[in-house]
């Protein structure tokens, strides 16, 4: 069974202020002045691991053995007998842990005080009773064909502080309580790697990367939930860091040295912002190098670098490293010193698309090995299949408090529900309105398949707004480009497939617009979470047409909101139709071809073919066509579609 961390207690609740840059669609939707509280999703908070002046000298680890704790912990989840749920307290103080092994086997068996260890430390164990215990790598189907999958391509520590409830909201307007009040420097990590730390602008942990730190230093592995933007890539990277700055030197310092840290990601962007954090924290490490083998690059270039400099870190999306694994000489070898494996974006990597991929990647490196899993969401059909790559006793961490909502408060969550043939005309009508109201305004557009957002990205940039485009039709080079210009730039709208859905960290982003169904309640969450990360404030539309509404029921616990409808003068109305008008007829082709192959793979839409072929006519009526275009035959029969009556064929 798996060990959980939960907390213990109700958590502290912050003031929250609403935005002061508010939509006019938002203030005609909460028309009244809104003070809010949220939840503060505090996680139990880490015992502090050295004493002033002791600075880095003893872990948790090493803390919690000098009490017995750890080995303690680890006999608790082996031994139901022996393992009843535990609960660490710090003698008097507020600090605690929780430890909950498989609490259904345990219930009834009393509530019993037990010292473990020396019964010096600092720490009490007590048994507990009754405690109850969650695109562009996806290949090149070629939008349209057969199913297109959109694109990017709990018990045991709960370490908890009490008392710590106060909001931390700094006069900015910025929320910073996903910030623990532990620093770095608090912590048992390299001098080396708290001066790149330190270098980072990083002073105090995430409320994740305290959760999770001492356990990944303790050699567990570690699957760990939290809300987006609030650093989970330093969570992981630093202890594997660490852990790799203890091997001994000649392991480090052979010619060719063997890959140590594995980071897998669903999408190229996020590998080389996983591999650019990573180069933060190394800075002062000279000896450890860190590399990128992402798909859409040329596999001899990555070779070739991979031979020349220190890859100690490899960073990879799933189908190029396969490809390395069959083709590149020697790579499979060097795989076999791998002693930290990273699935970032868990549960997307391990879904349906990549699962085949990540079973070869795990049969590829050793047993002996840890393994972290982090992400945002994860659902419980994910747990279930951690197995595919985490040891059966693994940790489950959870910083997103139980009942909470998995989207962060300081983020306005709206919905607007609108026929098709509106949906060019709104989307133009909310730009121009935050555009305007708001000179810093970093939009992203989300579509629904690559082609789609091309089409979008063609159609605005005809209205004159400040377009980038990003999707897996578009050359890497130029992905990453578009990437960089977005994250460094303000006055910017990045019409996007969900190549940027997850993971990627674009600073200060206003406003996150999700046109069409997202496809499933996961991918709703992290295309939001582009918004409103490291506490600051955001904003979210989702557009759906009527028949659409249904997806409505899978995020009903979150607070989502109908926004009314922009209105449109005829003046606009005209401005868009004239930009649908100059659209390439190409790319309406595609996007409609496109749009029929997404729908078809929705299990809802997807099953009436007649009712999919009127809906999708709507689309083409929407782009300003009289006509749908013609689709291939081949097309057509792969997509099971042959012979359903409104398609035209090639
Ligand atoms: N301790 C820290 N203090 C301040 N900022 C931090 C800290 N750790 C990470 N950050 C910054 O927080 C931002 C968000 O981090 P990151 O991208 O890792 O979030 P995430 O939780 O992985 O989000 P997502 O779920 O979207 O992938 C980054 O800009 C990162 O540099």
């Amino acid at each position: 069974m798996p060990t959980e961390l939960v907390p213990l207690r109700p958590l502290g609740y912050a003031a929250s202020l609403p935005s002061s840059r508010v939509l006019s669609i938002f203030g005609r939707a909460f028309p009244f002045k809104l003070k809010y509280l949220s939840l503060s999703s505090k996680p139990p908070r880490l015992p502090l691991m050295a004493s002033a002046g002791e600075k880095g000298s003893v872990s948790v680890e090493d803390e919690a053995r000098s009490a017995g704790g750890r080995d303690g912990m680890r006999r608790s989840r082996k031994s139901p007998r022996n393992g009843a749920p535990l609960k660490r307290q710090r003698g008097g103080d507020s600090n605690f842990l929780q430890v909950i092994g498989d609490a259904k086997k345990h219930r009834g068996s009393g509530r019993k005080e037990k010292s473990l260890g020396s019964g010096k430390g600092p720490y009490r164990f007590e048994v507990l009773d009754g405690e109850d215990e969650e695109e562009d790598e996806i290949g090149n189907m070629g939008e349209g064909v057969v199913t297109v999958i959109s694109e990017d391509s709990t018990s045991l520590h709960a370490l908890m502080k009490e008392g710590d409830s106060n909001a931390q909201k700094s006069l900015l307007g910025v929320d910073d309580s996903y910030l623990s009040e532990t620093r770095f420097d608090q912590c048992s990590i390299s001098s080396l790697s708290l001066r790149g730390i330190k270098d980072a602008g990083y002073e105090k942990m995430t409320q994740v990367q305290e959760a999770t730190l001492p356990v990944i230093l303790g050699g567990d592995d570690v699957l760990a939930k939290a809300k987006t933007g609030t650093g989970k890539t330093v969570a992981f990277l630093l202890p594997a860091i660490e852990v790799l700055s203890k091997l001994p030197l000649v392991e480090r310092e052979q010619k060719r040295p063997s890959i140590n840290v594995l980071v897998l990601c669903p999408t190229r962007e996020l590998a080389n912002q996983v591999a650019a954090e990573a180069n933060k924290l190394l800075k002062y490490h000279p000896s450890i190098g860190v590399q990128v083998v992402i798909g859409g690059t040329r596999l001899t270039q990555e070779q070739r670098r991979m031979q020349t400099n220190p890859c100690q870190i490899l960073v990879a999306t799933p189908g190029r490293l396969k490809d390395h694994i069959e083709n590149t000489q020697g790579f499979a070898t060097r795989l076999k010193g791998m002693k930290v494996l990273v699935l970032d974006e868990a549960d997307r990597l391990l879904d349906m698309g990549f699962r085949k991929d990540i079973e070869k990647i795990v049969a590829s490196v050793p047993k002996q090995r840890q393994t972290l899993l982090f992400s945002a969401t994860i659902p419980e059909g994910v747990r279930q299949i951690c197995h595919i790559a985490m040891k059966k006793d693994h940790a489950f961490i959870n910083t997103v408090e139980e009942g909470s909502e998995e989207t962060h408060s300081q983020v306005r969550q709206m919905y607007l529900i609108a026929p098709l043939d509106k949906h060019f005309s709104i989307l133009y009508s909310l730009l121009t309105e935050h555009v305007l109201e708001d000179a810093d305004y970093k939009v992203i557009v989300f579509c629904t398949t690559a082609m789609v957002t091309k089409l979008v990205a063609d159609f605005l940039s005809r209205l004159g707004l400040n377009i980038r485009e990003i999707h897996s039709r578009k050359a890497q080079n130029y992905r990453s480009r578009v990437s960089e210009e977005f994250r460094q730039s303000k006055g910017l709208i990045l019409v996007s497939s969900d190549v940027s859905a997850r993971g990627v960290d674009y600073p200060d982003v206003t406003l996150v617009i999700q046109v069409g169904l997202p496809a499933d309640r996961e991918q709703y969450i992290h295309r939001l979470g582009r918004t409103g990360r490291k506490g600051k404030e955001g904003k979210g539309i989702l557009m759906l047409a009527p028949w659409e509404k249904f997806f409505l029921a899978s995020i009903k616990d979150l607070p989502v909101t109908e926004a009314p409808l922009p209105l449109t003068d005829s003046n606009t109305q005209r401005k868009v139709e004239e930009a649908l008008r100059r659209v390439e007829m190409k790319n309406k082709e595609s996007a409609y071809q496109a749009w029929l192959g997404y729908y078809n793979s929705n299990k809802t839409i997807g099953r009436d073919k007649r009712k999919l072929v009127e809906l999708a006519e709507e689309f083409s009526q929407s782009m300003g066509l009289t006509d749908p275009p013609a689709i291939p035959k081949l097309i057509l029969r792969k997509m099971g579609l042959n012979n359903v009556p409104g398609l035209r064929s090639l």
